[in-house]
């Protein structure tokens, strides 16, 4: 388990990352989200010691990342995919990460057939696609067999079978007992294969919890569609009920379409359509993050 207690990071006047606290379970895959520029970079920066943080602490298994013995068996990081010598070839590239982090070379050739870049193993890095840098970014944090991964943006810049292909592979990580943390700006893409989620905005904790329970918080509403709007909303309004007109479509919060169709049938209102929607996960997290843009610019 990856624990994570009041990490705090200000650049000069900028409080990048104040007080965060969290944690990430084994088995399961934990998505990071928020928008551009809410400090999940910075954040997964201090859990592998990149950044040092002002105060707060991270913990792998009780352990702090600077007190790992052999920290590249523990945890694989990928925080920057275009970090590699260009003019190395894929091989060479691994073969001297595997030196560096003191692993065995017999890795590389295992890593490289893992995300599936054995044919591309002479190119060097300089000419491949950002989905290839990639692959290879993945295949340098798996030399040391870690049981834990730490993914900043993975799937940026990968076509849409690499994006499949890696939530394919990180759903197995995880199913195998390893604990993925990998984070996006894009909600929808997360929310297809993480269980969990923890949602940060300007540099704060939002949300952490399963993706179930966020997606719970969404709210029910009616929609109605009617010739009579603004006599429905006016009715509505009498029963203490708020609704909203936009053209004939009537959407009315915090009561169930059971209640609605009984008001407009007492009330002789012609409805032409009834339903009840429920808010999607990325509404419910865009709500959570809008409430920390208006935050943040108050
Ligand atoms: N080295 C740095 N020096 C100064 N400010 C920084 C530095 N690194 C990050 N910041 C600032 O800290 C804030 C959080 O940035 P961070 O990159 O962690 O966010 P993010 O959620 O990862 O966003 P993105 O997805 O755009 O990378 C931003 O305002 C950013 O400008």
């Amino acid at each position: 388990m990856i624990t994570v207690s009041g990490l705090t990071k200000q650049y000069g006047k900028r409080l990048a990352v104040q007080d965060m606290t969290f944690y990430v379970v084994a088995g399961r895959v934990t998505g990071f989200v928020g928008p551009n520029g809410a400090g999940k970079s910075t954040t997964m920066r201090m859990m592998v010691g990149l950044t040092r943080p002002d105060s707060g602490e991270v913990r792998y298994d009780g352990t702090s990342y600077t007190d790992l013995k052999y920290p590249a068996r523990i945890v694989g990081s990928v925080l920057d995919a275009r970090c590699m010598h260009p003019g190395r070839t894929a091989r060479n590239h691994l073969r001297a990460m595997a030196a560096t982090s003191g692993l065995p070379a017999g890795r590389v050739e295992e890593v490289l057939a893992e995300v599936g870049l054995e044919t591309a193993a002479d190119q060097r890095a300089g000419g491949f696609s950002l989905g290839m840098r990639q692959r290879l970014a993945l295949a340098g944090a798996l030399l040391g067999d870690p049981r834990i991964l730490l993914l900043d943006e993975p799937s940026n810049g990968l076509d849409p079978d690499g994006i499949r292909w890696l939530r394919t592979y990180l759903t197995d990580f995880a199913t195998r007992g390893g604990t993925v943390f990998v984070s996006s700006h894009l909600i929808g893409e997360l929310s297809m294969f993480a269980q969990d989620l923890v949602v940060v905005g300007g540099g704060r904790l939002l949300a952490a919890d399963s993706v179930e329970t966020i997606t719970a918080r969404g709210e029910t509403v009616v929609i109605v569609r009617t010739p009579q709007p603004t006599d429905l909303v006016e009715l509505l309004a009498g029963q203490h009920l708020h609704a909203e007109a936009t053209g004939q479509r009537v959407v009315v919060r915090g009561t169930t379409t059971t209640t609605v169709s009984q008001i407009a049938f007492d009330h002789r209102i012609r409805v032409v359509e009834l339903t009840e929607s429920t808010t999607s996960l990325e509404d419910s997290l865009l709500d959570l993050t809008r409430v920390s843009a208006e935050f943040a610019s108050a």
